[in-house]
């Protein structure tokens, strides 16, 4: 395997208002154009961040549940503290809520609460109806190396209160550390507790109640995976970055294009063609390799800046080959793509197509930080108008 490390890499012009056209990539050779229409970057709502539709900050929260020692607090320092899995080891047991604001790291925008193993829904001081309100995402983690019935019946329980408060919140079960499994225990596993978990539903009549499972581990790839679906789902505007990715990957010979959260290695979208696992591990590992070389290597003595700036890109060429590329899109988002060597010649098109890409969700987060101007502009005046009795006065301009 040979890799190319740039971190000083000059990029295109940036023309503010040079025409958005994506040359395509086709056997012949020809260099033809798909024109602002083509390249539907609309938002439905407005705001690439995620769907809130209780308050006014653009920020849901993601709840990590479930019984004790089953990982909660693992998942968290593994995913976004860069905690290695064997020091989870000495974690203390969480003995009260722990609130984390994940957006100052990185694009990828919401808290994380991480609750201790058994919460008494029946606790006075517990406020779970202000709790679920503002959830987008509940991840009941379940321990897949124990005995795990306890678990489903308190699973079964978070969920239906949960609902009752806020039907909207997404239903994620981890089957977590399966990491001690073979792959067929793994399965059967997977299948009980699918089954077991809906009959419960089944029999309250809640089968509307949608649970997603993943199986995961901290001891590999998985829990980035499962975090990635998970947070994609609050995504409002992934159909519209699965659909620049699409488009980019189809014009330039590209097979698989992941766009990754750099700092959390959360890939928030990828293209349409089916995601496998070894890919994505591929991708997490160069990922580590840019961060890894520009901290040794791309900053200078009285540089205090980030490893990862806009003129990170990386050509890793595999013996297979395939050759993966990496390009920075935003201050924390990187695209990583995966194509053939023959596919690779035609680098000077793939470049000009990434200026394309890379322009249009620019376009899309522009619209995001406007509505989120516009929404803060909107509760500061609500707020004015409570703090006055009669609500006669404005906001001061
Ligand atoms: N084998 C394996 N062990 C894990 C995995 N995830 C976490 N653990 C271990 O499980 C134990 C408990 O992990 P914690 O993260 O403290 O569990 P918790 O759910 O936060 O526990 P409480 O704070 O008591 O609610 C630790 O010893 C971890 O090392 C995993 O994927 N595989």
């Amino acid at each position: 395997m040979t890799s190319e490390v740039n971190s000083k890499y000059s990029e295109e012009e940036d023309g503010e208002d040079e025409a958005l056209a994506m040359a395509y990539y086709d056997d012949d050779d020809d260099l033809d154009t798909l024109t602002d229409g083509d390249l539907d970057c609309s938002c439905e709502d407005g705001v690439l961040g995620f769907s809130d539709p209780f308050s006014s900050e653009v920020k849901p929260r993601i709840l990590l549940m479930g019984l004790r020692r089953s990982g909660k607090s693992s998942i968290q320092k593994v995913v976004f503290h860069k905690m290695s899995p064997n020091e989870t080891l000495f974690l203390e047991s969480t003995n009260k809520i722990c609130r984390e604001d994940v957006s100052n790291s990185s694009f990828v925008s919401f808290q994380i609460w991480d609750f201790p193993g058994q919460i008494d829904f029946f606790d006075p001081t517990f406020d779970y109806e202000m709790i679920f309100r503002g959830t987008g995402a509940l991840i009941f983690v379940i321990d897949s190396q124990d005995d795990y019935v306890e678990a489903l019946s308190r699973l079964h329980l978070t969920v239906t209160r949960a609902y009752k408060v806020n039907p909207d919140i997404n239903f994620e079960v981890f089957i977590h550390k399966v990491d001690g499994l073979s792959d067929d225990h793994k399965i059967e596993k997977q299948r009980d507790i699918h089954k077991r978990a809906n009959d419960d539903l089944a029999d309250a009549a809640l089968e509307r109640i949608h649970l997603s499972f993943y199986l995961t581990s901290i001891y590999d790839h998985s829990i980035f995976e499962a975090f990635s679906k998970v947070v994609q789902k609050l995504i409002p505007q992934l159909p519209t970055l699965e659909n620049l990715l699409n488009i980019f990957i189809s014009n330039s010979g590209i097979e698989k294009a992941f766009l990754f959260d750099v700092v959390s290695k959360i890939y928030i979208a990828t293209d349409s063609s089916p995601v496998d696992m070894q890919t994505y591990e591929l991708c997490c590992d160069m990922i580590d390799v840019v961060i890894d070389i520009s901290c040794i290597y791309g900053l200078t003595g009285d540089d205090a800046g980030s490893p990862y700036d806009k003129e990170s890109m990386a050509i890793i060429r595999l013996n297979n080959t395939t050759v993966m590329y990496l390009k920075e899109v935003t201050k924390f988002l990187a695209l990583v793509c995966f194509l053939r060597e023959e596919s690779f010649e035609r680098k000077g098109l793939i470049d000009y197509n990434f200026h394309c890409f890379r322009k249009a969700i620019q376009e899309v987060f522009d619209v995001r930080v406007k509505v989120q101007r516009s929404r803060k502009l909107l509760s500061q005046r609500r707020w004015s108008k409570q703090a006055t009795p009669n609500g006669t006065q404005g906001l001061p301009h």
